[in-house]
């Protein structure tokens, strides 16, 4: 059979204790994989270990135990096939919008011309809107612009896989709605592979094709893995008047609210085999056929 884009394998790490305490196992056991041009979500509560999760998958942290590949090459550190964007968006404050994407697109292509470096920033800083702002700094942006910057640095390089840890975490909601937009567009147009975390659970069904969903920490599991039955091109306006839009919202919603904590409990689902968390695809049960009238 042939392996998936990305492979986790039994991944499990531990912080030491602090001031003599016991160690803590922020997760174990954790197996899953993804496809190439997937758009993968993970929720979890606060602490689960999401965050070390994404770290381990960029190269930035080390697993105490388990393995991650990426198109059959296991990760071992940073590398620019793997672009990254946190919620604090990183920009180098003295350069401009141009300039901080340039920094990346002249790191990942060193042998690039000045001008092919210019066009290819170009390029994704009008995907996202900021065309007319090239030569601002960073202070004279808003919160959402900034983030945009941050999100155009990543794609620019063209990485293998697009890592974001609640990338709009930090913006009000109207911004936040146009700046996800702007990514289903970018992401279809691109098909972009990413892993992103989210404590929104609209967003994910907004933008995920499966969301991974972990239990309570610590010792946290992959409780279970949603695909998202929801058809492409999804648009806000209207994607709640689809009918397993709700089926699903209310599954997730569930999860967050009981059953991630009851998992944490030990109350696991019959026959749970963490290397095969089940894959689970919420939907609308079938209308029943039209009683004849008459
Ligand atoms: N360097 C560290 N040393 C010790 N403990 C750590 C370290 N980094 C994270 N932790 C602990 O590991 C656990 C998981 O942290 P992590 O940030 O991965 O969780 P998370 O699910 O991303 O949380 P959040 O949703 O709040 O961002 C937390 O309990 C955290 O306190």
């Amino acid at each position: 059979m042939s392996q998936p884009f990305l492979k986790v394998e039994g991944l499990k790490k531990v912080f030491p204790g602090v001031g003599g305490g016991a160690d803590v196992t922020v997760f174990e056991n954790i197996h899953f994989g993804f496809e190439k041009g997937e758009f993968v979500c993970i929720i979890g509560h606060s602490g689960c270990g999401k965050s070390t999760i994404l770290n381990v998958l960029a190269g930035l942290d080390s697993a105490t135990a388990g393995n991650v590949f990426m198109n059959g090459r296991e990760v071992s550190g940073p590398s620019l096939d793997r672009g990254v964007v946190f919620q604090s968006h990183a920009l180098m404050p003295w350069l401009t919008v141009i300039e901080n994407v340039a920094f990346a697109v002249s790191s990942r292509w060193p042998d690039w011309s000045r001008g092919k470096v210019q066009t290819q920033c170009e390029k994704y800083l009008d995907l996202v809107g900021l065309g007319h702002a090239l030569h601002k700094k960073p202070h004279q942006l808003s919160g959402g612009m900034k983030q945009r910057v941050g999100i155009a640095r990543a794609f620019s390089i063209e990485p293998k896989m697009l890592l974001m840890d609640e990338p709009f975490g930090a913006l009000d909601a109207l911004t936040r709605g146009v700046i996800q937009d702007e990514l289903v567009r970018i992401c279809s147009a691109t098909q972009q592979t990413v892993f992103m975390i989210t404590h929104d659970v609209d967003e994910a069904i907004l933008l995920a094709d499966k969301i991974v969903l972990m239990s309570n920490g610590p010792e946290a599991k992959i409780a279970e893995i949603v695909e998202n039955p929801l058809a492409r091109p999804r648009l806000r306006s209207i994607i709640h008047h689809e009918p397993d839009f709700y089926p699903l919202r209310n599954h997730l919603v569930d999860f967050l609210v009981t059953r991630s904590k009851r998992i944490a409990e030990g109350h696991l689902p019959e026959g749970y085999d963490p290397m095969h968390p089940p894959l689970v695809r919420p939907t609308a049960p079938a209308e029943s056929p039209m009683a004849e009238v008459g």
